[in-house]
C-alpha cells in the first residue's frame, strides 16, 4: 500500500472523494431508456431486460412458496442458525429505534401531535451480481418489518437457470419478507416504482446496488421515496502504535475485497506500525479469493498516511467521513465524542468491520462518499412516515385568533385571515 504524510492529505482526499462522481452520462443515458420501457411496457419490458442483461428466460417473475421451501430443505442447519441468531441481533437492535405517536394536551382547550405509521408498501434491493448478500436480505428487511411494513417486497437478479440463491431466499424467510421478484438492475427498480401487472408498486426502495441500481433510484426518486445512494464500501483505520498490524491489515482488506473501487484508508502517527501494516497486507492478500478485486482496490484508493499526532488523524477523519471507522487505539472510548462523521465506529481491536457487516445489530447499509456529514444508517425511521395532530377548542382559537391574523394579513392571504375570523363573524 502507498504510504504518505499529511502534507499530502489534500490530493488524497479529492482521489477519494471523486469516487462519488455519479456522472456516468451513458450510464445514465441508458438508464432513462429502461425505466421508460418498463413504465410503459410492464412484465414484457421487464422479461426482456432480465433475459438480456441476466441471461434468464423467465416464465414467473415471482418466487414460488414451493422453491421458498426447496431452498430452506436444502440449506445447512448451521447457516439457517446462524442466520437466524443474527436476524435476531438485528431485530433487538433496530427495536431500541421505534418511535411512539404522542399528543400534547399540557394547554387547556388545545392538542397537537404526532402519529407514526409505517409505510405501507417498501420495495427492497438486494443485489445478485457478484456476489449474494444474504445479510443484506436481513439489514433492510428487519428494521421495514420492525416498523410495521406491511407489503414488503423484494427484488433480485436471478442467475442463468432462472433461480435465485439458496441463501438469499433463506434470510428473506427468516426477515418475513412478504414476496420476493427474480429481477434486477433498473428495470427491477423501474418495476417496484411504477408497478406492472406482475410486480406491486411500492412507495419507497431501499438496499444498495450497482451503477444501474443507484441511477434508476436517482432517476425514480419523487415518483417513490429512496433511502439513499449507496456507493462502494469505505473503510477508515485510525491506529496508534498500540494496534496490532495483522488485525488492521486484515480490516482494511476486508472492505477492498468488496470493489475495485472500494476506499481502505489507514491513518496513524506511527511510522513503524505504516511499515508493518503495509507488509502484512501484501502477505494476507496473497491468499484471498478475490486476490484480483482487492489488489485492484487498493492500488486505486488504498492509503497510509502517516499523520503528526492523533489529533490530526482525527481531523483527517472527520474530514473524510467514511462509512466505517476503526478506533484502534489505546483507550479507545476516550476518542468516540471527537468522531463527529463517520456512519458507524468500530471501537478497539476486537470489535472488526465484519463483525458489524454481519451480526452485531445496527445496519450495515450506511453513508458513502463523505455523506457521513448530513447523512445517517438506514434504521427503522426510513420506514416510518409521521402526520401532524391539531385540535383547538374555540376558547383556545378565540385566544390566539389576533395573532393569527396579524401574520395572515400580512401575507395578503385573505382567504386564510377570512377561514379564521368567520368563526367569530357572529358573535
Ligand atoms: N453498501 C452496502 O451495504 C452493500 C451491500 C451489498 C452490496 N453492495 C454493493 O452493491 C453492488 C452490487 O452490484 P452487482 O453488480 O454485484 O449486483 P446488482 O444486483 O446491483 O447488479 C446486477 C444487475 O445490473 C444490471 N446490469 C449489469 N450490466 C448491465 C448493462 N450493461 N446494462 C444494463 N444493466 C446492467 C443487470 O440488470 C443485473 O441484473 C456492489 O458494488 C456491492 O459492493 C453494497
Ligand atoms: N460492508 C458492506 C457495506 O459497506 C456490507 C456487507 C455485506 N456483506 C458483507 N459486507
Ligand atoms: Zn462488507
Amino acid at each position: 500500500m502507498k504510504i504518505l504524510r499529511s502534507s499530502e492529505y489534500d490530493a488524497i482526499k479529492a482521489e477519494i472523494l471523486s469516487r462519488g462522481d455519479l456522472d456516468y452520462k451513458d450510464i445514465n443515458v441508458t438508464v432513462e431508456k429502461i425505466v421508460k420501457n418498463v413504465k410503459e411496457n410492464g412484465d414484457k419490458a421487464v422479461l426482456g431486460y432480465t433475459a438480456k442483461f441476466d441471461g434468464a428466460e423467465l416464465e414467473n417473475m415471482e418466487v414460488t412458496k414451493e422453491e421458498i421451501d426447496i431452498a430452506w430443505e436444502r440449506t445447512p442447519e448451521s447457516l439457517k442458525n446462524a442466520l437466524t441468531e443474527a436476524g435476531n441481533s438485528i431485530r433487538t437492535f433496530h427495536e431500541k429505534q421505534k418511535r411512539n405517536s404522542f399528543m400534547d394536551n399540557s394547554l387547556k382547550g388545545k392538542i397537537t401531535g404526532q402519529l407514526i405509521n409505517p409505510i405501507e408498501k417498501v420495495g427492497i434491493y438486494v443485489p445478485g451480481g457478484k456476489s449474494p448478500y444474504p445479510s443484506t436480505v436481513l439489514m433492510n428487511a428487519i428494521p421495514a418489518k420492525v416498523a410495521g411494513v406491511k407489503e414488503l417486497t423484494m427484488i433480485t437478479p436471478p442467475g442463468k437457470s432462472g433461480e435465485i440463491m439458496d441463501n438469499i431466499l433463506v434470510a428473506a424467510k427468516i426477515a418475513g419478507v412478504d414476496r420476493i421478484f427474480k429481477i434486477g438492475g433498473a428495470q427491477g427498480v423501474a418495476a417496484l416504482a411504477y408497478g406492472t401487472e406482475t410486480v406491486p408498486k411500492v412507495y419507497k426502495i431501499t438496499g444498495p446496488g450497482n451503477i444501474y441500481v443507484a441511477l434508476a433510484k436517482k432517476q425514480v426518486y419523487g415518483m417513490v421515496d429512496i433511502d439513499m445512494i449507496a456507493g462502494p464500501s469505505e473503510i477508515l483505520i485510525i491506529a496508534d502504535d498500540t494496534a496490532n498490524p495483522r488485525y488492521i491489515a486484515a480490516d482494511l482488506l476486508s472492505q477492498a475485497e468488496h470493489d475495485e473501487l472500494a476506499s481502505s484508508i489507514l491513518v496513524t502517527p506511527s511510522e513503524k506500525l505504516a511499515e508493518a501494516v503495509s507488509k502484512e497486507v501484501d502477505v494476507q492478500l496473497a491468499k484471498l479469493a478475490k486476490k484480483e478485486i482487492a489488489e485492484k482496490s487498493l492500488e486505486n484508493y488504498g492509503r497510509i498516511i502517516i499523520t503528526k499526532d492523533l489529533d490530526e488523524a482525527i481531523d483527517m477523519a472527520n474530514d473524510i467521513a467514511t462509512e466505517h471507522l476503526e478506533l484502534m487505539v489505546a483507550e479507545p472510548f476516550l476518542y468516540i465524542n471527537s468522531i463527529k462523521n463517520a456512519g458507524a465506529i468500530f471501537v478497539g481491536e476486537n470489535s472488526p468491520e465484519p463483525l458489524g457487516d454481519y451480526y452485531a445489530g445496527p445496519n450495515h447499509t450506511l453513508p458513502t462518499n463523505g455523506t457521513s456529514k448530513f447523512s445517517s444508517p438506514l434504521s427503522v425511521d426510513d420506514f416510518i412516515k409521521k402526520t401532524s395532530v391539531i385540535y383547538y377548542s374555540k376558547e383556545a382559537l378565540r385566544g390566539v385568533k389576533d395573532t393569527v391574523l396579524e401574520i395572515s394579513d400580512s401575507e395578503g392571504l385573505t382567504a386564510h385571515s377570512n377561514s379564521i375570523r368567520i368563526r367569530f363573524e357572529e358573535e
